[in-house]
């Protein structure tokens, strides 16, 4: 699938700025256009991958390059007055040679959070292809503002985009890691995640033929009828039979073949059992999904039609829906065999239910504690006796 991508805000830049990455490494070739804006100058200068001509400071008159400060309104005011310099920016962006847009950003931040549906908006009105964002829920020992401002993005997102991928920092957390190095492991499982689902799409060049493959088509449809989605994924490591070993994912089988097709079945079907059941970009309930799409990728001998058509009728049942999509996703030189579930339309959602309540506590205590500022202040700096006066 071929995307044109835009990293708004610091977490959205770096993510953008991995993908490009993957891609080098990978030859995917997802990122067709790749643009990074965000307030704070500083944050688009340590960018290593997008290109500088491609970076976007919006809100210089406003903030001086120096970001929102968690300030998701003001992110929005900027993008608003700011938007004629991002959309000239995807004007080189040849429309009819990408799929769909993708936005990224933090939600619990002031620019991508505020500033990422502003853009949705506006590519909505001019383009035809579907846009969609990928948005970062903060961790909840992140506090009252972050979650407030997520929860109000997350809602804005939903609505002004064709779909919106969550990925929950929550659910990644590592205890002890200092909070850049665990960024960059969760980036690189975000990149890992997301670029594999959207590499299905794209047939590799002189790549092999997938005995059902998956087009970008099935991608979008899935994620058509707008609303959350959410990502899971497990792979089985293969180790190469030129070096002599036998294929754990295969089994010890060896010679016999119809074995092996029976294990490689087996394998396969359990993959997407620990992809859709195990650690889901948001965790949500599984059952009430609106619509699915397994894709399975590695090398094609190790992928097969049967076992896919299992894993395709067991995630139907789990999540009660008919409109659940399979194929595979050939890659000759990787090194396991992955399976990738993508679980759109979810409704089922501890976790949204309880950022939210988290939001409205910290609306109100905002809210409460500027109601009463002004008295408080005053308190504190008059003595009570109006025997003191201020110099003038
Ligand atoms: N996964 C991931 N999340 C990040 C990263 N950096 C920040 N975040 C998350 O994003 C939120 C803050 O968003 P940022 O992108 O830093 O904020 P911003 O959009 O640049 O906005 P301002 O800094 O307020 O101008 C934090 O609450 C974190 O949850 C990152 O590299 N990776």
């Amino acid at each position: 699938m071929k995307l044109a991508m835009i990293g708004y805000g610091q977490a959205g830049g770096k993510i953008l700025d991995k993908f490009l990455e993957y891609d080098q490494r990978h030859g995917s070739n997802i990122v067709r256009a790749a643009l990074a804006v965000n307030t704070a100058k500083a944050d688009l200068m340590g960018l290593q991958h997008v290109p500088e001509e491609n970076r976007v400071l919006v809100g210089q008159s406003r903030v001086k390059g120096h970001g929102v400060g968690a300030d998701n309104e003001l992110g929005a005011e900027v993008a608003e007055e700011d938007i004629d310099e991002v959309m000239s920016a995807m004007d080189d962006v040849p429309a009819h040679e990408v799929d769909a847009f993708l936005i990224i950003a933090g939600m619990g931040g002031g620019s991508g959070s505020g500033g990422g549906p502003v853009v949705a908006r506006h590519l909505k009105r001019i383009y035809t292809e579907p846009v969609y964002a990928l948005g970062v829920l903060p961790s909840s020992d992140e506090g009252g503002i972050y979650t407030l401002n997520a929860a109000r993005s997350f809602q804005t997102f939903v609505r002004e985009t064709d779909n919106l991928l969550v990925f929950d920092n929550d659910n990644w957390r590592n205890a002890g890691e200092s909070m850049q190095g665990g960024y960059d492991a969760i980036n690189q499982e975000i990149v890992d995640r997301f670029g594999l689902l959207f590499g299905a799409g794209e047939v590799e060049h002189g790549g092999e033929v997938a005995e059902s493959v998956v087009d970008s088509s099935e991608i979008i449809n899935t994620l058509s009828g707008g609303g959350v989605s959410t990502v899971g994924y497990a792979s089985e490591t293969i180790e190469r039979e030129d070096t002599g070993l036998l294929s754990r994912f295969r089994g010890n089988g060896g010679g016999d073949d119809s074995l092996d097709a029976a294990q490689t079945t087996n394998r396969v079907t359990s993959l997407v059992r620990k992809a859709t059941l195990g650690r889901l970009t948001l965790p949500c309930e599984v059952n009430g999904v609106e619509r699915g799409l397994l894709v399975m990728a590695g090398p094609s001998k190790y992928l097969n039609r049967k076992g896919i058509e299992r894993g395709r009728k067991w995630m139907e049942e789990q999540t009660g829906s008919m409109e659940v999509r399979g194929g595979d996703y050939p890659l000759r030189s990787a090194g396991e065999v992955s399976s990738i579930v993508l679980l759109s339309g979810v409704t089922d959602c501890a976790r949204i239910k309880q950022l939210q309540q988290v939001a409205i506590e910290a609306q109100d205590n905002i809210d409460e504690i500027r109601d009463e500022s002004d008295h408080n202040l005053d308190n504190l700096v008059n003595d009570g006796q109006d025997e003191l006066e201020p110099l003038f």
